[in-house]
């Protein structure tokens, strides 16, 4: 079997009285779209925000490509390699799509404070590098005639795929997509899990968490299950879907994985 991209194990979160999160395990392998789902309130932004250095664990453990990492601060979990998008569309509203991309590719650059200060040769040659790639990645996710407008005049499906193309500027090792459909109409859908799929054939590594269940089932290999914190099932898609808690947990939370 190949080395995870992610292995966590014994994943647990309070706040208070309440148990968000109680050992919650995940591997996830190379190539995978993994996807994490449940009803409301199931924990699946604390997981996410735990294993992005967003909240600090109570317990568990952490690996990232066979190496243990710390998820102790956002810029930290960024460097080793996970990059994420938010529920809430998280860009820099005044600053152009081109220049999101820019922002992002700077977690994987070398030229310090210094060189920036001086506009030393380095750093020139280094900017001109990240404006080109920016731009690729603004084309890759289809929104490149959009390079020079600013973030907050982009359609609400148009900022999520720049959110995208920000995550991929990091070149990370799990790119982790938090609920990228919400609010999207059907068109847009489809659009965003042709995206994902070309994301995955280009051999990256996606968790996601999705609300949608028919397109967390049409599109990830593996699948967990939270409910309550706990994580009630874990297998692929299909092997999930017959899954009797899963069904329950959906039925008495008043919708049904379809
Ligand atoms: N910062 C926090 N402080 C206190 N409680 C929190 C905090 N974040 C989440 N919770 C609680 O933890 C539980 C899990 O919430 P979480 O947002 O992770 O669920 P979720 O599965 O992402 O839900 P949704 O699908 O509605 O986004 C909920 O009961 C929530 O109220």
């Amino acid at each position: 079997m190949s080395q995870p991209v992610l292995n966590v194990q014994g994943v647990s979160k309070r706040f208070g009285g309440l148990q968000a999160l109680s050992g919650v395990n995940m591997t996830i392998l190379p190539g995978q779209v993994y996807g994490l789902i449940g009803p409301n309130g199931a924990g699946k932004t604390t997981f996410f925000n735990v294993i992005t250095g967003l909240y600090t664990p109570d317990g568990g453990t952490f690996e990232l490509g066979g190496a243990p990492y710390k998820p102790t601060t956002v810029h930290e979990v960024a460097k080793a390699g996970i990059a994420r998008t938010f529920q809430n569309i998280r860009l820099f509203a005044e600053m152009t799509a081109l220049e999101n991309v820019m922002v992002g590719r700077h977690v994987r650059t070398n030229s310090g404070l210094l060189g920036a200060m001086f506009r030393t040769a380095g750093f020139k040659a280094e900017e001109a590098a990240i404006r080109r790639r920016a731009q690729e990645l603004l084309d890759y996710v289809g929104i490149g005639n959009f390079a020079h407008y600013k973030a907050r005049t982009l359609s609400y499906g148009d900022q999520r795929r720049l959110e995208i193309a920000r995550a991929l500027a990091t070149d990370p090792k799990l790119i982790a997509l938090d609920e990228p459909a919400a609010g999207m109409n059907a068109t847009e859908k489809v659009v965003l899990r042709e995206l994902i799929d070309r994301i995955r054939k280009d051999g990256r590594t996606i968790l996601i968490i999705e609300h949608d269940v028919k397109l967390v089932m049409g599109l990830c290999d593996r699948v967990t299950v939270l409910d309550y914190g706990k994580q009630i099932a874990e297998g692929t898609a299909a092997e999930v879907q017959r899954n009797e808690k899963v069904i329950e947990a959906y039925l008495g939370a008043g919708h049904q994985p379809h």
